[in-house]
């Protein structure tokens, strides 16, 4: 069946190195689209073997150590894989496409991607990640009056290891529990691994200081659910997904690793979505 962003074109292939071997970057390098070829990946000091045996493809602990120039870095291993490589290989020229959108909410950090990737002539693609309808809240934005709050809820292991853990009982939790509401850019701050959706529903929409983020700790819930509502002179809408997780990291819902799929996919196509 002929699809709008069926494949790359005929002979056509694109080079990609990953940061990180964890399980987004595994489910990644197991099913790329045709067309897309894996040539490396980028690792911590003294994880090369660890890498290796995931990814199976030659390791190093920088973009100049890989013995192929990847088109194109992506970053599925959160902020610090950001922050390690993102502005080294955007000045290099490489494009680099990330999940760590929350790393944005820095904005020494932002403005330093943003000029590497001027001065590289490429550009920093954002993951739509574990949420949809962003195509809505960028179209919303053009008009005026937009007012918009996100809320994600986890069960409690999906917040193990975040500071959920200094406000919270997490074994404990009988009924929901809220440990965070303030901005997305202070959600996406204080929880790097878990609030990158939060980071990015704004971008998308009102912006980091002005759309509202809660996080909710929830022993009754089976997924990792999350919730935008918007309104605006557009209108308003509500949008909830429930994201299974990755098998590997209940933090880690599934539709972020298919969402760098759906991304590498696009990016060979002669007719696409256009956001
Ligand atoms: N945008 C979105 O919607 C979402 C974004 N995320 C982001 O994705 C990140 C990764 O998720 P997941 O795969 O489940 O997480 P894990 O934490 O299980 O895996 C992270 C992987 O990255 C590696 N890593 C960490 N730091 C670096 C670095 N500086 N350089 C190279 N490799 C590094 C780790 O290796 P080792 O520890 O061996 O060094 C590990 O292999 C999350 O932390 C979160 O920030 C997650 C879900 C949704
Ligand atoms: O995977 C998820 O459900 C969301 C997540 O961790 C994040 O936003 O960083």
């Amino acid at each position: 069946m002929w699809k709008l962003w069926s494949s790359w074109p005929k002979g056509d292939s694109v080079r990609i190195a990953l940061i990180g071997h964890g399980p987004i970057a595994a489910h990644v390098a197991a099913h790329l689209p045709e067309g897309v070829r894996l040539t490396g990946a980028l690792c911590r000091p003294g994880r090369e073997q660890a890498a290796h045996a995931v990814l199976g493809v030659p390791v190093a602990q920088a973009l100049e150590g890989l013995s192929e120039r990847p088109d194109l870095l992506v970053d599925c291993a959160g902020h610090s894989g950001l922050r390690a490589h993102g502005v080294a290989a955007l000045g290099a020229g490489v494009e680099v496409l990330t999940v760590s959108v929350g790393a944005l909410a820095d904005v020494v950090f932002c403005a330093e991607l943003e000029a590497a990737a001027r001065a590289g002539g490429t550009r920093l693609c954002l993951a739509s990640g574990a949420i949809g309808a962003l195509d809505a809240l960028a179209a919303a934005a053009m008009g005026t009056g937009l007012q918009v709050t996100y809320t994600g809820r986890k069960p409690p292991q999906g917040w193990r290891g975040s500071r959920a853990e200094n406000v919270l009982d997490l074994d404990a939790l009988t009924a929901p529990a809220t440990h965070f509401t303030g901005t997305a850019r202070a959600a996406a701050q204080a929880y790097p691994k878990n609030a990158n959706v939060a980071a990015a529903v704004a971008l998308a929409g009102a912006g980091l200081d002005a759309t509202r983020a809660e996080l909710i700790a929830d022993p009754g819930a089976t997924a990792n659910i999350h919730e935008i509502a918007a309104e605006g002179a557009f209108g308003r809408f509500r949008f909830q997904i429930e994201g299974l997780p990755l098998p590997g990291n209940p933090r880690s819902s599934a539709l972020t690793a298919l969402s760098l799929l759906a991304a590498l996919r696009q990016r060979g196509a002669a007719i696409r979505l256009s956001l």
